[in-house]
């Protein structure tokens, strides 16, 4: 007899292009979202974004409480909450990088509370995601949060943000290469929940970021938009899948480990691509696809060696030796690699030298 079900949690209202910031309030309206909302947003994306869109509630009528967050925490997700109990708001806004919305969403998750994503960099595919990502002890991966009830997109406030947060969000995209390799490998070895669909979608993002490598160049506003649709994109296959598995295989068990040995040394895109490159080695042998991966992420300036990272390669290799183990997921890693293996795949690929 069939038994399953399931529900995906998708927003209803994505505005993204030009100048949509204007629209927030708009969109907020066409939600019947009452009351005030809480803002949740870091130093710059605050003077960027938050303030704007906080004069324009404030037009409105509406007196939004605003929270800035440093840093992606489990701290920072209860400070979120004690000021959104404080303030008495009635839903949040995640307005920045990654770690802006992903406070948010878990915040909003606790709360039971819609939430808005609003991101201010095309630097990760979080913005509609489900999940939300902090440090927990000795594990750094994704959980079940908050989907947002809408998402605003504004492909000028994107073109404007440093170009690296662009190439880290194309890097991110191409890393699902490798996550949906590992995810069928989980399939066919561990026989892991799996969807044809997910994978797919996930597959195709990144196909068409790479087909349109030629439109991603530094303040180009079009490339805000190329890059952005595939980071929802990629994000609505984490959505189908109800987990992240679509989008994150060893390449970010190798950027997670990193962010434990040597935080803030690099962005998450960034690191996750240096892992695709190795782990596409791994699944591919000496000539295969790995070099797809390190051409097509040289193609839009992303790091491909630990140098371009700011990582020693001492660092490299431990994290390359020990990230199998801060998650239960099943990965081309398998149970670990030896130093002696790690160090042969990050020379081969020239990750390090
Ligand atoms: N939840 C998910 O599904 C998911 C997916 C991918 C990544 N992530 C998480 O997202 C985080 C990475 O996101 P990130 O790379 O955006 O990091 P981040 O949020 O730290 O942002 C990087 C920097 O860019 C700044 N910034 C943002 N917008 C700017 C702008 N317009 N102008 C100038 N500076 C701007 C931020 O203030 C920050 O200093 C990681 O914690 C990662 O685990 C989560
Ligand atoms: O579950 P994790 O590994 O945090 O992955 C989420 C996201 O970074 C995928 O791009
Ligand atoms: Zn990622």
């Amino acid at each position: 007899m069939f038994q399953k079900s399931k529900w995906i949690r998708l927003p209803r209202n994505v505005a993204v292009g030009h100048g949509v910031l204007d629209e927030v309030v708009d969109v907020v309206d066409d939600l019947h979202l009452q009351g005030r909302p809480l803002f949740v947003t870091s130093p710059t994306p605050r003077e960027v974004a938050a303030d704007p869109i906080a004069e324009d509630f404030e037009a409105a009528g509406i007196d939004p409480a605003v929270v800035t967050i440093e840093s992606a925490t489990f701290d920072s997700v209860e400070k979120v909450i004690e000021v959104a109990e404080a303030e008495e708001v009635s839903y949040l806004v995640g307005i920045g990088g990654g770690k802006a919305i992903d406070i948010a969403k878990m915040a909003s998750h606790h709360l039971s509370m819609g939430f808005l994503s609003i991101p201010t960099a095309a630097s990760h595919d979080g913005i509609v995601s489900n999940r939300g990502s902090v440090p927990d002890g000795d594990t750094r991966h994704s959980v079940a949060a908050e989907p947002p009830l809408a998402v605003v997109a504004d492909t000028t406030v994107l073109a404007e943000a440093p170009w690296e947060l662009t190439t880290a969000g194309c890097a991110d995209i191409i890393s699902n290469y490798t996550a949906v390799m590992d995810w069928r490998l989980a399939k066919r070895l561990k026989n892991v929940e799996y969807s044809e669909y997910a994978a797919a979608l996930s597959e195709m993002t990144a196909e068409i970021l790479v087909d349109n490598a030629d439109l991603i160049r530094p303040g180009l506003e079009e490339s805000s938009w190329v890059v952005t649709k595939a980071l929802m994109s990629s994000g609505v296959a984490m959505s189908i899948a109800g987990s992240s598995r679509p989008a994150s295989g060893a390449e970010h068990l190798f950027s997670h480990q990193l962010d434990r040995l040597e935080p803030n040394a690099a962005l998450h895109g960034h690191q996750v691509g240096v892992g695709s490159i190795m782990t596409a080695y791994l699944h591919g042998g000496e000539k295969g696809f790995w070099t797809d991966i390190r051409d097509a992420l040289d193609s839009i300036d992303a790091p491909t060696t630990a140098t371009e990272l700011g990582i020693d390669d001492e660092t490299v290799l431990e994290a390359l030796t020990s990230c199998h183990e801060i998650r239960d997921r099943y990965t081309i890693l398998g149970d670990g690699m030896n130093e002696e293996a790690a160090r042969d795949v990050a020379t081969k690929t020239g990750v390090i030298s």
